[in-house]
């Protein structure tokens, strides 16, 4: 048997092999269609039908997962399951609606009283959208919209995936992720790290694959194989197997060969990544995404509610380093309380800590309730600002952290601006971290979220890794460390590069830490700075990969 392979982008390493199961998409709504008299118990019965059946398929699917996930599956199944809502539709079949139409009709109803109580109510319209295209591919007999659940461990194609898709995603049963669009920064590459997923993005021809189409990614390589032979299938798994030995085999805090120090550091970005983030072979939290606390909402969480997940975050790392990232709202990540709406280009636009100039008491209520929550947890909390263009802002933001009580006050380097003038930023700050998925958007005038400019926003760039030299050396003329924690400290051959560069600690996923932890104790202080050399003067991306890895193999 011929197989076919189709190429991407490799995201995150490993490989995997099993079925496809889709994410489809929501249903469109069909052509109203009149019914006679005679018409209407039937499609009563069939609408009322359709409710039900995604109640019960919720529900089974509560009973198989346990904590947050099982209570947001029960809730939405009591939710579809409401007598009133049945009446609704009923109602409005009666009055001569089709069963689609009256179910879309009679959520649109509830969304409305949900939106008009405000607060709480307000943030679970999503929920409704959700059962409403649910029932609706129901009563039509389409694929369910959403994640897949086939009831066997699954590889996930997708068009794209948001976050909102995935905060229930389990990771026992998603074998790897294989999405038509997203690039090398994505949610989706951030996602597949975070679970320790094989992922490829910007594949060619996902598009094509069918649910229970047998195949093999290779999350490194950026292949997916179709219909892929046994033996292929063994050798993946048996090297899989080898890399996990090898990536087991080193421990404790990061060092090259010849006992350079080199922190690593874990991204956590959700309360959900907490356990695993924590049981991680780590000195502690380079990079904690605060965004997740203010998602999906309609205002930001009170103070009250950020110091319980603070602390929550900090008492599980008592005893280590937490960097804590200022809200970094707008482009990628919009909030509705915080970002315009009407801006045209927003990730150009007022973002990460510019939000704070149009709306100071977001910063202030945060900081305070990071220094609350910091206070005797025995955590050293740090505490780091997005997106920060010019000296100016990054003297503010310190000045305001330390108002606060809190001891350190970094800025991450993400403009290329803030890369050119790191000496100064390293002057008034205590540390700086590099951010490479938004250094190379910015660099390159690429948007990080497409995947056809995935060329452009491969962290190899010889041009980016000259400004992440920039930084570090601006660093080591202040005494300040420079860290790294873009996707780009997750790639083993990278992080030696970074490393030779001046870089000091490196964070990324807890899932690839070890392989980084590996490469470093390979090779000495030296090798990295060879090897940061090659780089450099590679004439692109793709050249400086292929001769650090040629010299790394040689
Ligand atoms: C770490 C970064 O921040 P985020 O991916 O959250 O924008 C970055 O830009 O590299
Ligand atoms: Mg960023």
């Amino acid at each position: 048997m011929t197989t076919a392979v189709l190429t991407g982008i490799g995201v995150s390493a490993g490989s995997a092999a099993g079925e496809v199961a889709r994410m489809a998409p929501a249903p469109a709504l069909p052509e109203a269609r009149a019914l006679t008299e005679a018409d209407v118990p039937a499609e009563v019965a069939a609408a009322r039908g359709a409710l039900g059946q995604v109640a019960e398929d919720l529900e089974r699917r509560a009973g198989a997962v346990t904590g947050d996930a099982a209570d947001v599956l029960s809730a939405q199944s009591m939710m579809v399951a409401d007598p009133a809502l049945g009446d609704q539709v009923e109602a409005r079949i009666r009055s001569g609606a089709d069963g689609a139409h009256a179910i879309a009709a009679a959520f649109g109803e509830f969304r409305a009283a949900l939106e008009q109580a405000g607060g709480y109510f307000a943030e679970r319209v999503a929920d409704l959208d959700d059962l409403r295209d649910r029932s609706v591919a129901s009563l039509l007999g389409l694929p369910m919209p959403g994640l897949p659940d086939p009831g066997r461990p699954y590889v996930l194609v997708a068009a794209d995936l948001a976050p909102a898709d995935t905060a229930l995603l389990d990771p026992s049963q998603a074998l790897a992720l294989v999405t038509e669009r997203g690039g090398p920064t994505s949610h989706t590459a951030i996602l597949a790290k975070t679970l320790g997923l094989p992922a490829v993005v910007a594949c060619d021809g996902a598009g094509t694959l069918t649910d229970g189409r047998p195949v093999l990614v290779d999350g490194a390589a950026g292949a997916v194989h179709v219909d892929p032979p046994p033996h292929a299938v063994t050798e993946a798994a048996e090297r899989e197997q080898e890399r996990r030995r090898l990536a087991e085999s080193v421990s404790g805090p990061g060092r090259t060969a010849d006992g350079h120090p080199v922190k690593l550091l874990v991204n956590l970005g959700a309360s959900n990544e907490l356990p695993a983030a924590a049981a991680a072979d780590s000195e502690g939290v380079g990079l904690f995404r605060t965004e997740f606390l203010y998602l999906d909402r309609a205002q930001a969480p009170s103070a009250a509610e950020q110091v319980a997940a603070y602390r929550e975050v900090f008492t599980a790392f008592a005893g280590r380093g937490v960097v804590v990232r200022t809200l970094d709202a707008g482009a990628d990540k919009p909030l509705p309380f915080a970002t315009a709406a009407d801006e045209q280009n927003p990730a150009l636009g007022v973002r990460g800590l510019r939000t704070a100039t149009r709306d100071p008491e977001l910063l202030r209520t945060q900081l305070a309730a990071i220094a609350e929550a910091a206070a005797d947890s025995g955590a050293e909390v740090r505490v780091m600002a997005p997106m920060v263009s010019v000296p100016r802002e990054a003297a503010a933001f310190a000045e305001q952290v330390r108002a606060h009580g809190l001891r350190a006050a970094g800025a991450m380097v993400e403009v290329p601006a803030a890369a050119l003038r790191a000496g100064e930023l390293a002057q008034v700050c205590d540390f700086l971290s590099i951010g490479t998925n938004d250094l190379a958007q910015y660099a390159f005038a690429a948007d990080r979220t497409l995947g056809e400019l995935a060329e452009f926003l491969d962290p190899w760039q010889p041009a980016l890794l000259d400004l992440v030299r920039m930084a570090a050396d601006a660093g080591a003329r202040h005494g300040r460390p420079v860290g790294v924690c873009g996707e780009s400290a997750a790639d083993p051959a990278l992080a030696l590069v970074l490393v030779g560069l001046g870089v000091s600690s490196l964070s990324a996923a807890p899932s690839c830490l070890s392989d980084v932890r590996t490469a470093l104790a390979a090779r000495t202080l030296e090798d990295c700075r060879v090897l940061a050399g090659i780089a450099l003067s590679a004439p692109d991306a793709t050249s400086a990969r292929a001769r650090v890895l040629a010299e790394i193999a040689a």
